[in-house]
């Protein structure tokens, strides 16, 4: 693992799967305007799991929701490889989002009525997957998880590292470029959380996907291949 600062764009922008420049987020609130988020640059590039640390409120919900195209920053752009998703109308977002991004999300997000492999699917049904195909992608996503036996059971039926793990299977069953994972072992206690977390590090390695994971916890920051710090919305020297 090592600590860095980041500062500009990147040397090796050039093979980075996400790139952000200049990401600035304020928000207007009752109460006047919240700097979210105050210039932030980064890549990340495949294979690489790059944690952002940081206190509540220093703005890591906001960078990983503009990194991941679900917000919009006030100024500032991101890139997926060579496409703008800044630049893009928001009918090619949510392609992008449905084709090359996948989400962990803390509290786990599962549909209650679905079963383990009806949530893993879930993905492939928006991208239009051909049913013959669904079943096969499912199954081998929920084995990599070690959650074969499982298939069938709802995610009340299921322990938070199991649903957890159900969450990552789901994220990766579209086989995306970027991972995005807000706090994903929040709701687990220490030892899950370090099950999941190694998860999460063999399959972005195994895979080469960009991955983005937010936490407050140190033991997790071991599995980074690189930490940034967030503090007030500006990036600085992890620790
Ligand atoms: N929709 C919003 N409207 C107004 N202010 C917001 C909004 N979203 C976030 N903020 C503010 O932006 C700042 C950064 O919030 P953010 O949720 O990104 O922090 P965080 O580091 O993820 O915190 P935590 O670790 O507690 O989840 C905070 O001051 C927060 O109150």
């Amino acid at each position: 693992m090592s600590v860095v600062s980041q500062t500009g764009p990147d040397a090796d922008a050039g093979t980075a799967i996400l790139r952000a420049e200049g990401l600035t987020r304020v928000f207007g609130t009752g109460a006047g305007q919240v700097h979210a988020l105050k210039g932030v640059d980064l890549t990340v590039a495949p294979g690489e799991l790059l944690v952002v640390r940081g206190p509540s409120g220093s703005g890591k919900t906001t960078l990983l929701n503009l990194l991941g195209g679900l917000d919009h920053p006030t100024s500032g752009r991101v890139w997926l490889s060579e496409a703008e998703v800044t630049a893009m109308r928001e009918r090619e977002v949510l392609a992008a989002r449905q084709r090359r991004i996948g989400y962990v999300f803390q509290s786990f997000g599962l549909v209650p009525v679905l079963s383990a492999a009806e949530n893993v699917e879930v993905p492939l049904r928006l991208r239009r997957t051909p049913a013959a195909e669904r079943g096969e992608r499912v199954r081998a996503a929920l084995e990599a998880v070690g959650l074969a036996g499982h298939a069938r059971q709802r995610p009340y039926e299921l322990s938070g590292g199991q649903q957890q793990r159900v969450g990552i299977a789901r994220a990766l069953v579209a086989e995306p470029e970027v991972l995005i994972a807000d706090e994903p072992t929040g709701q687990l206690d220490s030892a899950t959380a370090a099950v999941v977390m190694d998860l999460i590090r063999d399959v972005v390695h195994e895979r080469g996907v960009a991955a983005v994971v937010s936490t407050h916890d140190p033991i997790l920051m071991e599995r980074a291949d690189r930490v940034v710090e967030l503090h007030d919305g500006t990036l600085a020297a992890g620790g």
